[in-house]
């Protein structure tokens, strides 16, 4: 139970809401039971009306119509009771499963990119779907039938011991069996059932998968070979759950067999001191073959209860197994800072913890606030990487990253973040409006900010082509724009938050060179203040910047002006006469 124990603040938090489905539990139990004492003592009147021991007809039905009265009136008492049970018990493990799944989403939003890195997708929205909805299971019915079994039990315990202790005994026995059988059961049941899930993960990854690389398989022609890719995976899947139906079909012949056992022997026993004269009344007879059926499905969910509880612990285990994983990158100030933009590099060597590449060797520069700084390279050089570590999405070891003088690590994550406005090189676009995508950078933005921020990234007049504007909803990762245009809406997205630092990673390859000058001259005019860093395989978005770096397999190989560069022998002199030559045909 270790891994439940994170629970128990939930339950601290609920803890009056709990006792009262306690008590209100307590009653209704007590109040169910209470008609099978009626039923024996009425079955007893009739046995003494019969025998000629009651003569007074009238007192008879008085006392048949009182009993019948007092049954309804208990059953219905008791029937409010159980609602108010279910009120308490199974609201409640709706709230913490509300607050669970927010603990839960609000820590992976803290989590480091390496921990992205390391787990699956799949495995992240299991963690917070399906395993905290066996948690709510513990929460609630686990719970609520603990209490009902405990109380029901003694309550039918008392009753019976008052009315034939040793009929009781004799009675009880065959019931712990009943309890474990239905434990085995249902251990069974949740094997086959985690079998049946895993099938079930991966046939959606399968089809999730396809779907979104529809182009390409059909592209491709591979229709044939992902429908049997596909076919072969749901047979495995439909012989999983046939496994699993085999089982579960045990479950109520099993129950219904004990409980039988049980009413033989209350029959049996029973008859026999009867017979003997253990027993004065028909009527004890009756009320234990009804305390028996009160009593079977109390014990036989001890064991469902069981194998509940034994679920809930792996699928809170799964879920503690992130929630202790520690963000890698954490905020070490809590007050506010101002963030100006200057950047400094300072020897810095960074190296993938997963892959081992050293992507960046002992580099170090400087980028004033107001300056434009540009990253040139060949592919795979660091440029990426170089953007990444100024926004703390992984921290260096070695050497520096300084924003206005101070090392990034002491600084406000929040301000830092806050002041970046980074487009990244493949452009990410919500399932949502136009104008939602470009907002997201900044909540509170008028419909006017939102329509400067288009103007200056060029895309505003694209947008106003639409026939719904900009309330346009984007499909699945925005496929309805052109690749030149999600580039755009992206770099609208980080121009509207007017952050001090802007950080545009080859966010212009796919638009043509006119409407990247456009951008670039518009950015020029709303960046004066600001820092700009901007990594490119083009010479025409480099050409202005105020410094140019250019960066091979993680070192700086050269740095300068355009127009020093292009004097030097060099990467840079190469490339600028090569886009020259193709821009000259
Ligand atoms: N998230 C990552 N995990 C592990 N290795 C990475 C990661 N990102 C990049 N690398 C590796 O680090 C090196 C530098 O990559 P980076 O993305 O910074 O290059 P780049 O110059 O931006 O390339 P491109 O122009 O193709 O975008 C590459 O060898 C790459 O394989």
């Amino acid at each position: 139970m270790k891994h439940l124990r994170t629970l128990n603040k939930f339950f601290l938090k609920y803890k009056w809401k709990l006792l009262l489905g306690l008590v209100v539990t307590i009653i209704s139990r007590i109040f169910g039971l209470y008609f099978i004492p009626l039923v024996g003592n009425s079955t007893d009147a009739i046995q003494q009306y019969l025998n000629g021991e009651l003569t007074n007809y009238d007192a008879f039905k008085a006392e048949l119509i009182q009993n019948i009265l007092l049954l309804v009136g208990t059953t219905l008492i008791s029937a409010f009771f159980t609602f108010l049970m279910r009120q308490t018990f199974i609201v409640v493990s709706r709230h913490i499963e509300y607050d669970l799944k927010n603990v839960v989403y609000k820590h992976y939003q803290e989590l480091s990119l390496n921990f992205y890195k390391k787990n699956r997708t799949g495995d992240l929205m299991n963690r917070i779907s399906e395993d905290v909805t066996k948690v709510r299971m513990y929460l609630g019915p686990a719970i609520m039938y603990t209490v009902t079994t405990l109380t029901s039990t003694v309550v039918v315990l008392i009753f019976m011991i008052q009315a034939a202790p040793v009929l009781t005994l004799y009675t009880v026995i065959p019931l712990p069996i009943l309890s474990f059988a239905i434990y085995k059961l249902s251990v069974a049941i949740q094997k086959r059932s985690t079998i049946v899930q895993q099938y079930l993960s991966k046939l959606n990854t399968f089809t999730q998968e396809s779907f979104s690389g529809i182009a390409v398989i059909k592209s491709y022609g591979l229709e044939q070979q992902t429908d049997n890719n596909f076919t072969e995976l749901s047979n495995s899947s439909r012989d999983k759950n046939i496994d699993l139906v085999k089982v579960q079909a045990f479950f109520f012949p099993l129950m219904v067999l004990l409980i039988g056992i049980s009413n033989v022997l209350v029959i049996y026993v029973g008859g026999r001191q009867y017979i003997t004269g253990q027993i004065d009344n028909l009527g004890v007879i009756v009320e234990f073959l009804l305390y028996v059926n009160m009593l079977t499905w109390p014990v036989a969910s001890i064991g469902w209860v069981t194998s509940l509880v034994k679920q809930a612990e792996a699928s809170q285990e799964r879920i503690n197994e992130f929630l202790d994983s520690d963000p890698e990158i954490k905020n070490h100030k809590e007050t506010e800072d101002q963030i100006k933009g200057k950047v400094t590099f300072k020897n810095v060597n960074f190296t993938y913890e997963d892959t081992n590449i050293t992507a960046l060797k002992n580099i170090s520069f400087e980028v004033n606030q107001g300056e434009t700084l540009a990253i040139i390279g060949k592919t795979g050089s660091g440029k990426s990487t170089v953007l990444d570590l100024i926004g703390r999405l992984y921290d260096v070891e070695e050497g520096a990253i300084e924003v206005d003088g101070k090392n990034v690590k002491n600084l406000n994550l929040d301000s830092l973040r806050r002041n970046i406005g980074y487009v990244p090189q493949d452009a990410f676009l919500f399932s949502d409006s136009i104008r939602n995508n470009i907002k997201f950078g900044k909540e509170n933005a008028t419909d006017q900010d939102v329509i400067e921020a288009a103007k200056t990234a060029s895309v505003h007049k694209n947008i106003q082509s639409f026939s719904k504007g900009y309330d346009t909803v984007l499909g699945e990762r925005g496929i309805t724009l052109s690749g030149g245009q999600k580039q755009r809406v992206s770099i609208a997205r980080a121009i509207i938050q007017n952050p001090q630092i802007l950080l545009f990673d080859d966010c212009l390859s796919a638009v043509d060179t006119e409407t990247e000058e456009a951008i670039l001259s518009n950015l020029f005019k709303i960046s004066r203040d600001k820092t700009t860093i901007i990594v490119s395989h083009r010479i025409s978005s480099a050409k202005n910047a105020d410094k140019i770096i250019i960066l091979e397999d993680g070192n700086i190989v050269q740095q300068g002006t355009h127009e020093e560069l292009i004097k030097t022998d060099g990467y840079y002199k190469e490339l600028y006469a090569k886009q020259l030559n193709e821009k000259e045909m």
